[in-house]
This record gives C-alpha cells, structure tokens and sequence, in this order.
C-alpha cells in the first residue's frame, strides 16, 4: 500500500509541483496518471521512490515512511521498485542479457562487469525476466539492434529481474508508435495481473489509459482533480483535468493525445 498524506512537493525554485495529495494505491492496482504537461505527474510518481524528496506531508509505503530512509537505506527500498523511463535507460552497446544482468547485480565489482563472470542464478533469472517480456530469442543481440518497443521490453525484464513489488512508469510509450505501444502496455497488464506488481504510470495517450488502468489520477496544477475508476471518466472529467487547454490537445491516428 502506497499512502500519500498531505503531500507537498516544492522545487528549489519555489515552484510547487505537489499540493495537498492525499491517496492510498493498494497492491496490485495499476493505475494511470494523466494531465497536461507540467501538471505534477512525473514529481508525483518521482517522489515514490524517492528520486524526489517532499517538502510536505507523509509518504508511507508500506507501512514505512520513506522520509525517515537515510543512505543505504533509500538503495535498499530502491529495489523493491522499479522505474521505467521513456527512453529506456539501456547500455545500447552491449547484449540485451548483459543489460539485464548488471542492472540485477548493481553492486558488482568491475572486473565481473567486464568478465561477464555471472552467476547461474543470476542468469536464469535474467533469461527468465526477458521470457516474461517475450524477447527471450533477443538474449545475445546488442540492444543498438533492436527496435524501439523491443528495447523497451528489455528494460522492462530488467526491472521484473529485480523482483519488484511496485513500478513506476515515467511516460513508458511516449516515444513508440502505436501499435508498438499496445504490445508493451499488454505486457504491463500481463505482469500486473499475473504477478500482482502495482503499476503506477504517466500517460498522454487517454485512450490507452482508459483501456489499461484500473484507476484513474487526474492532476492538475499539482493537485488530484480526480481520483476514480477508468471506467467512470466521461468527457466532462477529461474536461475538468485538460479544461482551458484544448490547444495542447492533437488528434494521432483518431487517438486524443494531450502534448
Ligand atoms: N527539477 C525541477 N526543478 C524545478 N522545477 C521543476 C523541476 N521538475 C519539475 N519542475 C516543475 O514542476 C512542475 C511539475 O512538473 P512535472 O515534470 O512533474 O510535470 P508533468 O506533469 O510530469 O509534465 P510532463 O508531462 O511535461 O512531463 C512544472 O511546473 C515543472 O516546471
């Protein structure tokens, strides 16, 4: 359970990006976060693992409130939550394995890095997380080869390897064309219901919110404006998330999608 209690996120330059949030995201719940640009999405997800500190209120993950975490402590929480980015964060440059298992060994020494020494556990577990993503046949390409949504699944497998509890997802398919996107949306569906991860993600295309989500988080001017099922947002609610701001808003392959 991840419980945000009064919640203020206030940047260095006293921009505040968070106001008065009050949530709770149970597990296994895969919500979508959606807003207008510079609404708070990204500091909202960012501050779960603490990428961003609050100014504010009490962030408690189960059970723990993360503000008190000091040093190891932050690392060691880092690793019961995954974080997918929009432009993957991969070492393009060496196998889609290898990415997988130096993510999964961060505290390697060099010389295993550059041997490649891992160990069998190690590698079972990777080639079991890239399985999980269905790019086990990619295991020995170097990544530079792969197509933008494959490079994504990997990142993905490296974050299942981890075994994370929750992942959070900072505009995962924004750079991916539209069918691309459906394939790796499903595979976040996939392990959110087959494995009971929670799944937090930013989102600027609606419709694939909608369709994905169990739950939806409409932000706006860093606060929540609506907090409720995907299937109960009506035009009105897009409008009161997105109102004033239509000229942000471009029409993709019949797609809503608000830049
Ligand atoms: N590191 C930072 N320092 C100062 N201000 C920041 C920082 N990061 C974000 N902000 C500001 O905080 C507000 C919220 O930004 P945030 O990135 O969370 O919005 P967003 O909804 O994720 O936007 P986008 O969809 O464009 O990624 C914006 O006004 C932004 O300019």
């Amino acid at each position: 359970m991840i419980e945000f209690k009064n919640v203020e996120k206030k940047y260095p330059n006293n921009v505040k990006a968070l106001e008065d949030i009050n949530i709770q995201i149970p597990k296994g719940e895969f919500v979508a976060v959606i807003g207008l640009s510079g609404a708070g999405k990204s500091t909202l997800i960012r501050c779960i693992n603490r990428m961003h500190d609050i100014t504010r209120g009490k962030l408690i993950v189960d059970g723990i409130d993360i503000g008190k975490l000091r040093g190891y402590e932050i690392r060691k929480f880092r690793q019961r939550i995954g974080m997918i980015f929009q432009s993957f964060n991969l070492v393009t440059r060496i196998s889609v394995l290898k990415n997988v298992l130096v993510s999964l060994v961060p505290e390697l020494s060099a010389w295993r890095k550059v041997t490649g020494i891992f160990s069998r556990e190690h590698k079972i577990k990777a080639l079991t997380a890239l399985e999980q993503v269905g790019i086990l046949d990619k295991a020995f390409v170097r990544v530079d080869q792969l197509s933008g949504g494959q490079q994504q699944r990997v990142a993905l497998a490296r974050t299942l390897a981890q075994n994370p509890e929750i992942i959070l997802a900072d505009e995962p398919i924004a750079s991916l064309d539209p069918v691309t996107s459906k394939q790796v949306m499903n595979d976040f569906k996939r392990i959110n219901e087959e494995m009971g991860i929670t799944v937090i993600m930013n989102i600027h295309h609606v419709e694939i919110a909608l369709e994905y989500a169990h739950r939806i988080l409409g932000v706006r001017d860093g606060r929540i404006v609506y907090d409720g099922s995907a299937k109960d947002v009506t035009e009105e609610v897009l409008d009161h998330i997105y109102k004033g701001r239509e000229d942000v808003m471009k029409e993709v392959e019949g797609e809503k999608v608000y830049v």
